[in-house]
């Protein structure tokens, strides 16, 4: 992205940095960089914001300024009440304690802005999965809350050399064969409960049920890789926007300035952050989020490349900056070595995946944001994709359903998971196309 435009964007806090509205799309015509897919979607938003009665593009509430004082603390901002009056509704003001959980399972009172985390923590590709410790005791260490299969035979509680291409490290740990377990966050087991009965079930990961071990919970799931020799994986981020509005509102309410997110927007762009971010060194979480929305794929496709690991061992994480359809093509390229039949499986994986979305109860119902689709292939041809990482889906007040294809607005809760699969699916397209001319 052309330095000058985003320090624009920087200096106004967060106002305009990850809403499609009409200012929004004047700044990407400007730069060249409106496509027809994304006029598309915003003539549909005008059509049903026309036939709904909701406010249309052009009179979306930008989203109000955070500013971090120099002072620090973060108790300082520019907001306005009329800003806040116009930008957040009752919708928003629901009880955080109930749906604000970030994916690593913490409720919103104590989640991400307040627990700092650093590039060290974040996982990057081949860990060591650990069994939780076998004491060699015989009473029984797991306090079943579900289903479960405890405890592990000796045999299998070796170590177990793992993917994770995202996430915070120990979240997970090696379980049963064939299955792992995720650090529990109660919106993901909700989450995981509903689908049991949901069109999107043959989708996702198994899941076997919550177990618990010295006070900590699990989520127990398969081991998508289990089925695979030497796989490729990637994960792809879904979706528009990788915040919930929760956060937006909790920033503006309680900013606080993250040293480690600054230090981060500065290793990618050292002209990122705004002068009074330069001078106290510290960004909040959402202006992070949104900066790394719109320096990759995030605003412009609906989705975003996390991270990879071929077959060979190889992994990469360094995506940040991965933003145009023919970047995006050339890293699938490589990701399938040219292998068009990959692409195909992929494409029937895709287009299926597409259907259950539009059959699902549980879709219509939830704001999907940080879900990543897991794509995985071996030598064998083998390839498949799932849909992973439930922590941030939240659900919508009872009656209220999502199009998932229209423009967010902040209050309207869309999170462009449906557009960003439409144009994971023409990139797909496009990877086939100038492999095997007219092959796909
Ligand atoms: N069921 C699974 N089978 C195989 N691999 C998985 C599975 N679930 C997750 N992974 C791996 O772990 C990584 C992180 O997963 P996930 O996004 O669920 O974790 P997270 O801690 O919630 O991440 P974040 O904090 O970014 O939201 C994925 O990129 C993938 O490599
Ligand atoms: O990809 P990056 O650039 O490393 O940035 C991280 C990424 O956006 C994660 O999705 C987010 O965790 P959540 O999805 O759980 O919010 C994490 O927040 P965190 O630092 O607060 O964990 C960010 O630091």
């Amino acid at each position: 992205m052309p330095k000058e435009s985003n320090r624009r964007k920087s200096s106004s806090g967060l106002s305009g940095t990850g809403v499609i509205n009409e200012g929004s799309r004047l700044e990407r015509r400007a730069a060249g960089k409106s496509s027809p897919i994304y006029d598309e979607l915003i003539q549909k938003a005008d059509q049903i914001s026309a036939t709904s009665g909701a406010p249309t593009l052009m009179d979306a509430p930008r989203v109000p300024q955070v500013t971090i004082t120099p002072e620090g603390g973060g108790s300082s901002r520019e907001m306005q009440q009329e800003d806040w009056d116009e930008a957040v509704d009752g919708t928003l003001r629901r009880k955080l304690s109930n749906s604000s959980i970030s994916s690593t399972g913490s409720s919103a009172v104590e989640s991400e802005d307040d627990l700092l985390s650093d590039n060290e923590s974040k996982s990057k590709g081949i860990i060591t999965l650990e069994h939780l410790v076998d004491t060699g005791e015989s009473r029984p260490w797991w306090k079943l809350k579900t289903i479960v299969h405890w405890p592990f035979s000796a045999t299998q509680r070796r170590k177990l050399s793992w993917v994770q291409l995202a996430g915070h490290k120990g979240n997970f740990k090696a379980a049963d064969e064939g299955t792992i377990l995720k650090k529990f966050s109660e919106n993901e087991m909700q989450c995981f409960d509903k689908l049991r009965e949901d069109a999107l079930l043959p989708f996702v990961p198994g899941y076997h049920g919550v177990v618990e071990k010295d006070g900590e919970s699990f989520l127990h799931m398969t081991d998508l890789l289990a089925n695979f020799d030497l796989p490729n994986v990637m994960d792809c981020k879904m979706g528009v926007r990788t915040y919930l509005e929760e956060e937006l509102v909790r920033a503006r309410e309680r900013p606080k300035p993250r040293e480690d997110l600054y230090k981060k927007m500065v290793e990618v762009d050292s002209g990122g952050p705004t002068p009074q971010e330069h001078s106290q060194r510290a960004i909040t979480k959402p202006r992070y989020m949104q900066w790394r929305e719109t320096m990759s794929s995030t605003n412009t496709l609906g989705f975003r490349i996390e991270g990879i690991k071929k077959h060979d061992g190889t992994c990469r994480t360094d995506f940040k900056k991965t933003r145009s359809k023919q970047d995006v093509v050339q890293v699938f390229k490589d990701f399938v070595d040219g292998n068009m039949n990959i692409i195909k499986s992929y494409l029937n994986r895709l287009s299926e995946i597409q259907q259950a979305l539009k059959m699902s109860e549980f879709f219509k119902r939830h704001e999907v944001i940080g879900s990543s689709l897991l794509f995985i292939h071996d030598h064998t041809n083998n390839a498949q994709v799932w849909i992973i990482d439930f922590g941030k889906t939240t659900a919508l007040p009872e009656g209220q359903t999502l199009h998932h294809d229209i423009p967010w607005q902040e209050g309207n809760r869309e999170d462009g998971y449906l557009w960003g699969l439409e144009n994971l699916i023409h990139t797909l397209e496009s990877v086939g196309n100038e492999g095997t001319e007219g092959d796909i």
